[in-house]
């Protein structure tokens, strides 16, 4: 969901921000969505992004290719090619084609540190690492930061194996001092995975943006897939490749479904 701030009424502060994304992702009593966006354009071009429980993220990849749809539309960005602010950083946009719409985005670099991440521990990153469950099992976990604080788990069974409940044992679990978003990754081919994602402050989602590019990037350090990857999520496919500097970049739509007025 994608509001002007231009167009907000005066007595909406920025203050008044989560409260008003829980009202309007309310999937009852609003529009129903995952996240709210608000394009502020002063003093420069940003996308300030709320999940749908009213917490902020630093950066949203399917929502930034909303954003960029919505920009055009708008007539907010004029030129196919422009950076857009973030918590997470600047983001260049690339608009690829504009009827059906499609952007390419530089989501820029991973980073791995402790302090990244929000989870405490030495060495040099926390990828391979062993998580405890509630249950006295062991699961293997990845984490970094890209664009968000993000978990790669590789599972083959992602029909059978119960997604939602491990999903937010993970998010919660106390190792992750601002919580995680999860992803559960099976690898398809050398160019295909396919993805499940449990969001922070979410829950289950139909496709997240920044976890395919978590998903590819830990999957080729692994070795399990190429520089650039199809990832198959449960409602569409996005391209992401790594580039010889280290940026990642995510391609895919974003399709418009309504227009309105909250009251
Ligand atoms: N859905 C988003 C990520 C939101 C991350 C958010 N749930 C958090 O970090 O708190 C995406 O397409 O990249």
């Amino acid at each position: 969901m994608i509001i002007k701030e231009r167009e907000l009424s005066r007595h909406i502060r920025p203050s008044d921000y989560p409260e008003l994304a829980v009202r309007m992702c309310d999937i009852s009593t609003g529009a129903g969505a995952d996240g709210m966006i608000v394009v502020r354009q002063d003093p420069a071009l940003e996308m300030v992004f709320f999940n749908c429980d009213g917490s902020r993220a630093p950066m949203c990849g399917n929502g930034i290719r909303c954003f960029a749809h919505f920009c055009k539309r708008e007539g907010i960005a004029t030129e196919d090619s422009y950076s857009v602010k973030t918590l997470a950083g600047d983001m260049v946009v690339e608009v690829t084609c504009r009827e059906p719409f499609r952007v390419k985005i530089n989501m820029g670099k991973p980073l791995f540190s402790s302090d990244d991440i929000k989870v405490d521990f030495k060495g040099e990153n926390y990828l391979l690492r062993n998580l405890t469950l509630d249950d006295g099992t062991d699961i293997e976990i990845n984490s970094l930061f890209m664009g968000t604080i993000h978990t790669v788990v590789f599972m083959d069974n992602l029909e059978s194996a119960d997604i939602p409940k491990l999903g937010e044992e993970i998010c919660n679990h106390p190792v992750f001092k601002e919580k995680t978003n999860v992803n559960f990754v099976k690898v398809v081919d050398h160019e295909t995975l396919e993805v499940k994602t449990y969001e922070r402050g979410v829950g289950m989602t139909l496709a997240c943006g920044t976890g395919a590019c978590a998903s590819v990037l830990v999957a080729n350090m692994q070795g399990r897939c190429g520089k650039q990857a199809d990832v198959l999520l449960k409602l569409g496919k996005l391209s992401i490749s790594i580039a010889e500097d280290g940026n990642v970049y995510m391609e895919g739509p974003s399709v418009r479904i309504l227009d309105g007025k909250f009251y």
